[in-house]
């Protein structure tokens, strides 16, 4: 009875304190009762212990579960069944707890012995003093505590495992709300790209579209500028075959005391006064007044030099007397004061450009050349002697050396070089007057690739040492001898010059180095050529110039047979 109520009070204070730990109480006391502690998955595989399986079990309570044994509750429990230092299982994991001692099936009592029945009695004196069992109750409590214990740990682990829930919850909220948020971003981002892909078919249409009409324009431009050429050319050829412009430079302030002896009557037309009669009116293609800038002159003469990138031969030649300012219409002074030679540099490197557009690619290379008492000279090439040869109606000039010109700023220096060169004196009418002709060529060869055209064509840029009477310029020894070649080599132009208009058979080119090199220039070749007849306006010089003029009217009536372009085979 006071084990029995000492349970019951058990049960009952535990079912206060928690229905789980109650429940938990009771499937433990149970447990304990029946298989003294050994946890249920254990009892599966163990043996139950002999003094257990000897009672016969009523079974009451839960369907399912073995309820206490009465005759087991009134028999005195074997230390073997009830060891206390028996692990028990593991409440706080729920696994059994390791054993420590194997259990094995104990030996089997013969059913007919007969139960061995503890007496109530106190043991004698004799005998040992046997050990107080503990009783139900304070197994109980025992168990109680541990399963407290266990409760309270689990309670903890609830805790932790419900926080680590919740934690994960909002954790897993938060990933779902950042899936749907880059869902979102990827939908937009689709959609942008579908919209760039739209653009960009769009735009590769219109480049496409482009393209072709570049195309057209390209092929269109190409038959516009084969056409435009041909008409350049032409103009170019209906203005006669030699062109003669005329330039009057100012007067100078050594010659400021002296009267003007040039007038200008019209447009591109001149006077020259000599005496107190004024000569008949000369009119010229052009006539530079000494008002007319270096830049003007140019711009009025680039159309002819640009039939040179075309392919055809052109000459351009700076004739007059001494003085008259050839070398200054040629040459020039820096930068604004610049003559033919330099701007012509610059205009062959724009136009070439240009045509580049068009799929012409160009070179040029140059040879600067100097006649010197009747003998030719190599101005880039420290004065060395250079043979002339007429062969076939062309001049071939062995031992000129050629120079590359990449880009414009190459000329400089060769300019220079052949300034250094070139002979010069001063003379009584010049102070830095040419003693020598100096010719500038240019070699331009060009090719088209879509039509295979190519050319090879000569630019001459010549400025001619000037005339001079040997009683006014009172030169003696190596100046007369200068002077003296330079009039044989100018007469010889002006004789060749009027034959060639007279149509005689016979022109003497050869008679002199300056018009073997000039000869295809003159009416020879297949040249187009312009001829700038330069004027001293000073009254002093009036005859001079009169004589100058006469023979650019001469110049201007010469035809010598239609240009052509100079195709490479
Ligand atoms: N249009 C011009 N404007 C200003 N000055 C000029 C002009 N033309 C020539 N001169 C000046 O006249 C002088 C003679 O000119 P330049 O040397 O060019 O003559 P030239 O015909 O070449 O002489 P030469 O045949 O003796 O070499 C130079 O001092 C030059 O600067």
């Amino acid at each position: 009875m006071f084990r029995s109520s000492g349970t019951a009070k058990t049960r009952r204070r535990s079912s206060l304190l928690n229905p789980t730990v109650s429940k938990l109480a009771r499937s433990s006391a149970h447990a304990t009762t029946k298989s003294s502690a050994v946890p249920s998955r254990d009892r599966l595989a163990a043996p139950l212990p002999s003094s257990t399986m000897s009672g016969r079990a009523t079974t009451i309570g839960i369907p399912g579960c073995t309820t206490l044994n009465r005759t087991a509750v009134n028999t005195p429990i074997r230390q073997s069944s009830i060891d206390p230092r028996r692990p028990v299982s593991n409440w706080s994991t729920g696994q059994p707890a390791k054993r420590t001692v194997p259990l094995s099936r104990p030996p089997r009592q013969p059913l007919t012995s007969a139960p061995k029945v503890f007496s109530s009695q106190p043991p004698s004196r004799r005998t040992a003093p046997v050990p107080r069992e503990p009783s139900e109750a304070e197994r109980l409590k025992e168990k109680l505590a541990v399963m407290e214990k266990s409760y309270a740990s689990l309670q903890e682990q609830l805790d932790t495992t419900r926080e680590m829930n919740s934690m994960l919850k909002e954790s897993v909220e938060a990933f779902k709300m950042k899936l749907e948020r880059s869902a979102m971003e990827l939908d937009l981002k689709e959609n942008m790209l579908d919209v760039t892909k739209q653009q960009f078919e769009l735009a590769k249409e219109e480049i496409d579209r482009k393209d072709t009409l570049i195309k057209d324009l390209t092929s269109q431009v190409e038959e516009k500028e084969v056409v435009l050429r041909k008409l350049h050319n032409e103009a170019v050829d209906l203005r006669g075959q030699i062109r003669v412009a005329v330039r009057v430079r100012p007067l100078l302030t050594c010659e400021s005391e002296s009267g003007k002896a040039i007038e200008f009557p019209a447009v591109n037309t001149i006077t020259v006064v000599t005496g107190s009669k004024p000569s008949g009116q000369f009119k010229f293609e052009k006539v530079f007044t000494p008002v007319f800038s270096q830049k003007e002159v140019f711009i009025n003469i680039e159309d002819f030099i640009l039939s040179a990138l075309h392919g055809y031969n052109v000459g351009l030649i700076a004739f007059g007397q001494t003085g008259s300012g050839k070398t200054h219409t040629m040459r020039g002074g820096d930068a604004e004061d610049e003559g033919v030679i330099p701007r012509a540099a610059g205009f062959l490197f724009r136009e070439s450009k240009k045509l580049e557009t068009t799929g012409w690619i160009f070179e040029f290379t140059l040879s600067f050349l100097e006649i010197y008492n009747n003998e030719a000279y190599d101005l880039l090439n420290k004065n060395s002697t250079v043979r002339v040869r007429l062969s076939n109606g062309s001049v071939a000039l062995d031992g000129l050396s050629e120079h590359k010109l990449a880009k414009l700023t190459d000329m400089t220096g060769l300019l220079r070089q052949a300034d250094n060169n070139r002979r010069t004196a001063a003379t009584k009418c010049n102070e830095y007057s040419s003693r020598s002709h100096a010719i500038y060529m240019w070699n331009i060869r060009a090719h088209q690739e879509s039509t295979g055209i190519s050319t090879t064509s000569v630019l001459k840029l010549v400025d001619l040492a000037g005339s001079e009477r040997a009683k006014e310029s009172g030169v003696t020894g190596q100046q007369f001898n200068e002077m003296t070649a330079i009039n044989q080599s100018l007469s010889v132009l002006q004789k060749c010059v009027n034959l060639q208009k007279s149509k005689s058979k016979h022109v003497p080119y050869r008679d002199s180095k300056l018009t073997q090199v000039l000869m295809d220039c003159l009416g020879a070749g297949n040249s187009k050529t312009m001829v700038i007849v330069n004027i001293n306006p000073s009254e002093e010089q009036a005859m001079e110039s009169k004589r100058s003029i006469e023979f650019a009217c001469r110049m201007r009536e010469t035809h010598i047979g239609s240009a052509m372009q100079q195709r490479d085979l």
